[in-house]
């Protein structure tokens, strides 16, 4: 996800590589970012103190131990006034000012973001940290808007988002590879298959975001009278589909509440 973002801010022309410190304690993780031209390092620490904003991440589990080797080195007192921006699904912004409060004037945004904003369409949240300062709110905003659509939301909505934004992305994968494999079924090949299900997913978002129709409405105007698509509508009725998904969305949403209390332990 960290590269997700610093390619598509970079793709946008709002940084340069040679600006980007990126560390992580196994090397191998860090070839491929040198390859693009930023400064590589297997010390947190060093990042912690070049970098101004500096993005959190790792998994959830990872985070206290990442922090706790930065705010042990003997310097400590150089890593001061960042804007720190997590990125970590389920951790609190009341939990990372606690983890962050060891560096001086630290101030905290919490992310959502989603892989897509690699092919411009992203679609990110963020909730400001209880010290952030307008200027560090517009320059989130800034770096986030050219990724796809870009909004501030209260924090008590991020886990629901999340589900629905971050994770979404592998369940819609799930349904064009269904929908592919439908049609390989059905006697295409499966380039081809899958062209036209990953575009009519494309044209069937755009449709609902274009139109302001609703979704029951655009589904109607698709199915016509005894026609072939209610055929395939009763299919995915029989199959539960809708209870399908939206237990998906509840299961992702619970998981993030719940990888932030195990971060606590
Ligand atoms: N993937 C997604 O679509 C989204 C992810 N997120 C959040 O982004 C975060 C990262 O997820 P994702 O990018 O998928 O995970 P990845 O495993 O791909 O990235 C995490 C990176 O952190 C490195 N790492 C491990 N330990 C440390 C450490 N102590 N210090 C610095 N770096 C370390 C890992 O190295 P190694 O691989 O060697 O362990 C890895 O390169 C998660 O918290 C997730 O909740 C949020 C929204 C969307
Ligand atoms: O699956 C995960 O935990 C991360 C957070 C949201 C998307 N991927």
């Amino acid at each position: 996800m960290a590269k997700a973002i610093c390619k598509s801010i970079k793709k946008k022309g709002l940084i340069e590589y040679s600006q980007v410190y990126v560390s992580s304690p196994f090397s191998k993780n860090l070839d491929s970012w040198e390859k693009l031209g930023a400064n590589v390092f297997t010390d947190n620490a060093v990042v912690a103190k070049e970098a101004d904003i500096i993005f959190l991440a790792v998994k959830p589990h990872i985070l206290q131990g990442a922090v706790k080797t930065i705010s042990e080195v003997p310097w400590r007192s150089q890593i001061k006034d960042k804007l720190f921006i997590s990125i970590l699904a389920g951790i609190t912004i009341a939990d990372l000012e606690q983890m962050l409060s060891k560096f001086d004037r630290s101030r905290v945004v919490r992310v959502m973001p989603n892989t897509p904003m690699l092919a411009g369409e992203g679609c990110t949240v963020y909730c400001p940290g209880s010290t952030v300062t307008t200027e560090d709110l517009n320059v989130v905003q800034t770096l986030l808007e050219v990724t796809g659509m870009c909004q501030v939301l209260p924090e008590h909505m991020i886990n629901a988002v999340g589900a629905v934004s971050a994770s979404g992305p592998a369940f819609v994968y799930l349904f064009i590879e269904a929908l592919s494999d439908g049609g390989v079924r059905m006697g295409l090949h499966r380039e081809m298959a899958t062209r036209f299900a990953a575009q009519t997913v494309l044209g069937a978002a755009k449709m609902v975001l274009e139109t302001n129709k609703h979704m029951g409405t655009l589904k109607d105007e698709v199915c016509s009278a005894g026609g072939q698509t209610i055929a395939g509508i009763h299919a995915l009725e029989r199959g539960g589909v809708r209870g399908v998904v939206m237990d998906a969305v509840e299961a992702a949403a619970l998981k993030a509440a719940e990888l932030g209390k195990l971060t606590k332990k």
